[in-house]
């Protein structure tokens, strides 16, 4: 049965004129008083629930948005015999996969993915990437068509034809504007409003991006608008990757240098990467939270970095998926299945030389090159340039 809300008392503010717009916000236009807006959340894993309690705050704050933020749930039944969105529901807490914080009175959780998005006028997805496809299949014909989406997703899905973004495959699917917001944002740090930034990336509407900007904006969370969608998503997808590197290089205790080598190297191919497969992508993009301050926090304190700095330590004799399962209890990487679609394209353009640390992070996931391989392919790289690309470099 499909929850219902019980926090209508809870409302508070809604007589107050509409507060200031956030930083980075210049103009809403007539959107911002026309008519209600309703968000829903599709995902509740550890960055799903906060971005949960982001948006749901404010659509207390705001008044031209419904109070209520329904949060689709992946059920599951937790070992204490509970299904995961009654406790949800009664605790306002996601014990499983954010413990220890409160999303907020409105936020519901909800199991029944079309009950989840009924009437919503702002879809934020925020699954793992493998899952999304799925989702947006089970959702077909099942959203307003005048709703606009955002994804939070980092991750890509290969096609015969190339690699399909995750906000192209949500339009393509179900036919409704995609932008996607990424940033140097670890989830259980900006649970507890710690500072931090994130870039929202837009592809025609500014105005569409300053309604995501302020949905999503604390004091303590400051977001960027820029219109580079694929530049932004790339950002988020691969350094997912580099991470993976980064890891290795800590389980293999090779030190600072090493790893600032190995995330400069990383962000080097992520640029070349992303404009060579699009060439719209902006460099200014890559100095944005999405960009180098990603690429820094997820090689610092990311769950790819941690899962791979095992899998060094075990000298790639337990696998990324049973160490996944034991380090992350529940929570998804991203890297190891990032770095294999990735693969899948280089392979396909013949460009594998061209993206010595990608490769070669895949090769290691795979077995097929020890983890120490992770720093052994550079002195190669300068002379393999395919045609094209050397101007990236
Ligand atoms: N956690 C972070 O710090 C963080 C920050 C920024 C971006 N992201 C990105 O956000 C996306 C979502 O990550 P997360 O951290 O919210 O999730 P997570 O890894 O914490 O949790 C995994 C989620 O997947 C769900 N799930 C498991 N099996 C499923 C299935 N078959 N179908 C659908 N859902 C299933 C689980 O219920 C859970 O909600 C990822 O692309 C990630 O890269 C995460
Ligand atoms: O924990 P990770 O490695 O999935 O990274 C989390 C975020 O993407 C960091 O911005």
């Amino acid at each position: 049965m499909a929850p219902t809300s019980h926090h209508q008392e809870q409302r508070q503010h809604t007589d107050l004129p509409a507060p200031p717009p956030p930083p980075g916000v210049t103009n809403l236009g007539d959107m911002q008083y026309s008519k209600k807006d309703r968000v829903a959340v599709i995902g509740s894993g550890n960055w799903g629930s906060v971005a949960a309690k982001l948006v749901a705050e404010n659509a207390l704050i705001y008044p031209h948005y419904y109070d209520e933020v329904r949060m689709w749930v992946y059920e599951e039944i937790l070992p204490s015999g509970q299904k995961l969105t009654d406790v949800i529901n009664a605790t306002h807490e996601n014990v499983k996969y954010l413990p220890n914080i409160k999303l907020g009175l409105n936020v519901v959780a909800d199991p029944d993915l079309h009950n989840a998005v009924k009437d919503a006028t702002m879809l934020i997805f925020v699954t793992p990437h493998q899952f999304v496809d799925g989702i947006c299949k089970r959702l077909q014909g099942k959203v307003r068509q005048d709703a606009k989406a955002i994804s939070l997703i980092k991750g890509m899905e290969v096609k015969k034809e190339g690699p399909c973004m995750i906000s192209t495959l949500i339009t393509e699917v179900l036919g409704i504007e995609c932008s996607v917001l990424m940033g140097a944002n670890i989830a259980n740090e900006i649970a507890q409003e710690k500072f931090s930034e994130a870039t929202v990336g837009y592809r025609d509407e500014k105005k569409v991006a300053d309604k995501w900007v302020q949905v999503f904006s604390k004091s303590y969370f400051q977001i960027t608008p820029v219109k580079d969608v694929e530049g932004v998503e790339l950002c988020g997808t691969l350094k997912n990757v580099v991470a993976i590197a980064a890891g290795l290089v800590d389980g293999l205790q090779m030190g600072n240098n090493t790893k600032a080598a190995i995330m400069r190297i990383g962000l080097r191919e992520m640029r070349v990467f992303s404009k060579l497969i699009f060439p719209s992508v902006r460099d200014s993009t890559f100095f944005e939270s999405c960009g180098v301050a990603d690429v820094i926090t997820t090689c610092l304190g990311g769950r790819n970095r941690k899962v791979a700095e095992a899998f060094a330590k075990h000298e790639g004799k337990r696998s990324f998926d049973e160490l996944e399962a034991e380090l992350l209890q529940g929570q998804k990487l991203q890297g190891v299945s990032t770095a294999a679609e990735l693969f899948e394209v280089l392979k396909a353009r013949k460009w594998e030389d061209q993206f010595p640390l990608f490769t070669t992070v895949h090769r290691i996931a795979t077995g097929e090159l020890p983890p120490s391989a992770v720093v052994e392919y550079s002195e190669h790289a300068p002379s393999m340039v395919v045609e094209g690309a050397a101007q990236y470099y």
